[in-house]
């Protein structure tokens, strides 16, 4: 850590992280552990968004399995070359869109690696057992066409038939290699073709998309959070979302399924109190066929308005959400807007990395009058406002995904369903403490992160085993916390640690 802090630019304290992973794995995943809160923003976002953008020019090892069109036809074999076997996890993304950062195309490996370093640091799966991978089809960015140091195919994109054929090579390969019970996260991919890899996959495969579902369970815990310090059910909020994509209606169907889980109405009825504005305006009715699949469930009655001040001035939310992955959005006169008809506004502010958020910390406390109960996708540092010290949350689905995927990992899960979800974010909600609520965070520290994906682990096991037939580890362990955590890797020496790596450490130690 020493040595780590004498760097000054995040970049360069990311390089030196990445070759320590490559040099000593097991040191590493200790210092990612020890030092969550300090390095999660070096491995993650932000600074991973920095690294996928420079990829190339700081290149060093692969860290994952690149696939390329060129390798159509032979995936099982280039699968194959992968050197450990026992895979249970692999994070796979195709570059589209990296985080709110756009298309990156090749160097948006960066993402798979960095999620699976919270796999084993945040959830526990062991190093060995993480997978990321890179589907290279080619990029439409022109700027990394042009870069000479760009790693990936020069070509635009490949889409249609050639690129449905290509992932569906990919995910019968990943089921043939390494059998039914292999999670396949899907990550940062365009919205065009999120949606329908998600609906095609998830009745064949362990899928989970990240940013559908797993910002979706990490948004709703942080809302019921929330309701604790400004009071009301769910169904008694009304939500409005800037950005209606991956993020935006997912979050939205989870917290429509909730709400109608708790007043027994129906769907339709419950989605009422959910609104969305696209780049369009307002979604509404008279909007409706020319809406993609995925918006029309949120087009309801109303006129159309252009901007997100005037619709919120019309709606009158008590939550605003931002997922738009476009920086800045949330203006003076937008916060000041929610703020003169709520006591305490709801803003999240969700897009990463930092550049990309809807507002800063600062912003939404100051024009707010320290106000709102405000959360980021990115991590702001506390903000001093009105004589007051305001620590943000994290409204970020690392908090879900390492504990789910643990989850579905240690029941021999086969399939994702929609109540595994709804019971992580509960998991999530409940593991904010009286403590936390009176400083005003609506999120547990990350300090706590293992405790807490034991604790989701846990809940979506049990969900697996009630489920019928989704679990197949059996019998059912009676204490799922303690099995949870007793699954997972801890980067201790172990009597039998390697040779490679008792080598090593024989050689260095004093002794
Ligand atoms: O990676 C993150 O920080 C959260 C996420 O999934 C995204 O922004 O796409
Ligand atoms: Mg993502």
């Amino acid at each position: 850590m020493h040595m780590l802090r004498q760097y000054q630019v995040p970049l360069q304290r990311y390089m030196a992280l990445m070759d320590l992973q490559e040099r000593n794995e097991r040191l590493f995943y200790k210092l990612l552990m020890d030092n969550v809160e300090e390095l999660l923003p070096i491995v993650y976002t932000p600074t991973v968004g920095e690294a996928c953008q420079k990829w190339g020019s700081i290149y060093r090892r692969p860290q994952g399995l690149y696939i390329s069109l060129r390798e159509k036809g032979r995936i099982l074999d280039v699968l194959k070359n992968w050197p450990e076997r026992n895979i249970q996890v692999i994070v796979v993304t195709d570059g589209e869109r990296i985080l709110g950062l756009g298309d990156l195309g090749c160097q948006g490996m960066g993402i798979p690696v960095g999620k699976l370093a919270l796999y084993t640091a945040l959830g526990g799966v062991r190093p060995s057992a993480c997978l990321p991978v890179m589907i290279d089809v080619g990029t439409n960015n022109e700027k990394l066409l042009n870069d000479e140091f760009y790693i990936g195919l020069r070509q635009k994109r490949a889409n249609g038939q050639e690129y449905a054929e290509l992932m569906d090579e990919f995910m019968t390969a990943v089921k043939q290699n390494y059998g039914e019970k292999v999670l396949i996260q899907f990550e940062d991919f365009a919205n065009h073709n999120a949606f329908e890899l998600l609906a095609k996959y998830r009745r064949t495969h362990l899928v989970f998309n990240d940013d559908i579902q797993g910002t979706a369970s990490v948004v709703l815990a942080g809302l019921v959070a929330a309701l604790k310090l400004v009071g009301g059910t769910l169904a008694e909020h009304t939500f409005l979302f800037l950005g209606a994509g991956e993020a935006g209606t997912g979050i939205a169907e989870l917290i429509a399924l909730e709400m109608s889980r708790q007043t027994k109405a129906p769907l339709e009825e419950t989605r009422k109190k959910i609104w969305l504005v696209d780049s369009k305006g307002l979604i509404v009715d008279s909007r409706k066929e020319s809406l993609q699949h995925f918006k029309k469930p949120w087009a309801h009655e109303h006129e159309h308005l252009k901007g997100l001040l005037d619709a919120v001035k019309a709606i009158k939310p008590t939550v605003l959400i931002g997922s738009s992955g476009a920086g800045k959005t949330f203006t003076k006169e937008v916060i000041e807007a929610m703020t003169s008809f709520n006591e305490k506004p709801v803003i999240f502010a969700l897009s990463n990395p930092t550049s990309q958020s809807e507002c800063t910390a600062e912003e939404a406390y100051q024009w707010s009058k320290a106000r709102a109960i405000f959360a980021s996708g990115s991590p702001f540092d506390p903000v001093e406002c009105h004589g007051q010290t305001f620590v943000p949350g994290q409204a970020n689905n690392a908090y879900i995904f390492p504990g789910f995927g643990l989850g579905l990992v240690i029941s021999g899960a086969i399939r994702v369903h929609d109540d595994m979800l709804l019971a992580a974010s509960e998991a999530l909600a409940r593991q904010v403490t009286q403590e936390n609520f009176d400083k005003g965070l609506i999120y547990p520290p990350f300090s706590n992160i293992r405790k807490i994906s034991a604790h989701i682990a846990a809940e979506v096991a049990a969900k697996a085993y009630e489920l019928g037939g989704l679990a197949t580890r059996l019998p059912r362990p009676a204490n799922l916390v303690k099995y949870a955590e007793s699954c997972m890797y801890s980067p201790n020496y172990a009597a039998t640690a390697d040779h490679r790596e008792l080598r090593f450490f024989y050689f260095f130690s004093p002794e």
